[in-house]
């Protein structure tokens, strides 16, 4: 069973902390959001567990290892999936080029003169399955770059279900999305929400979102875990009723 979880974990820029001392176990087959206001350390909490970051203290623990100073590309191999940033991939290859990359990174397959591509069936058909349920099908051939934003963060996403992690972060994954593309990409997480044996993390601001996918809600507030529970529990909690949606009155709250 995948264990992730954090102890103690804290950074600080200069005298500003901006995460500090948040312990907090995730669990398998459960989707945590991580919620707070503006400049609460949701993503510098996400920085440090992906290895963006590495913490002032604090531990963080993944399988039962200690993986607080492993390296971001040795976190990916060990298992937890971050959104790449398309910029660092491969922008003038075509989506499915990129996403049957992906594939034959993950699967331990180099580059076979001998042997090409297309013989592959089995590599083929596991991209074309994940193109498939990313709704990108149709854009298989489009340079990565010509997409439009939210394809790109759809293929995004299916270059992290090609490395099959044992954890998906998802970090405002909806961001910057047309109404007709959001419910695309919150059906796929909903999917994979219903792998048991996965962990979970979202990022997000829009608490209706939150409320479709969250099992469970962590609020962050001035770097610190102040909250912790069920949706509605949390939500309805005096300190994230002040701290999270008084100080955030622009954003959406229902
Ligand atoms: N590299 C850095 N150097 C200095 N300060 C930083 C750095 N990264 C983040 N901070 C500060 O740490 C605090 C937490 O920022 P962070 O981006 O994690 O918040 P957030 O909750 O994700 O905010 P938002 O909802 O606006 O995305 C902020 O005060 C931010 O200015």
């Amino acid at each position: 069973m995948t264990t992730l979880e954090t102890q103690s974990l804290t950074i600080r820029f200069g005298g500003h902390v901006a995460v500090d001392a948040v312990s907090c176990a995730f669990r398998p087959g459960e989707l945590t959001a991580i919620v707070g206001p503006n400049g609460a350390g949701k993503t510098t909490y996400f920085n440090l567990i992906s290895g963006q970051l590495r913490p002032s203290a604090g531990r963080i623990l993944f399988d039962g290892a200690d993986i607080t100073q492993m390296t971001a590309p040795l976190r990916t191999r060990a298992g937890l999936g971050r959104a790449f940033q398309l910029t660092n991939l491969f922008p003038n290859l075509s989506v499915e080029e990129n996403v049957r990359l992906a594939v034959q990174a993950h699967s331990g397959t180099h580059y076979d003169m001998l042997r090409p591509w297309r013989t592959r069936r089995d590599l083929i058909e596991r991209a074309d399955a994940i193109l498939d349920s990313v709704a990108l099908g149709s854009r298989r051939s489009v340079a990565a770059t010509a997409l439009s934003h939210g394809d790109q963060r759809k293929l995004e996403v299916a270059l992290m279900m090609a490395l099959e992690p044992k954890v998906y972060m998802f970090d405002e994954p909806t961001a910057g999305m047309s109404v007709d593309e959001v419910p695309v990409v919150l059906d796929l997480i909903a999917r994979l929400k219903t792998d048991p044996s996965k962990i979970i993390l979202l990022v997000e601001h829009k608490m209706d979102v939150v409320r479709s996918l969250a099992d469970r809600i962590i609020v962050l507030h001035h770097g610190k875990l102040v909250a912790d529970g069920k949706p509605a529990e949390v939500i309805a909690s005096p300190i994230v009723q002040e701290a999270y949606l008084g100080i955030a009155p622009g954003r959406s709250a229902a």
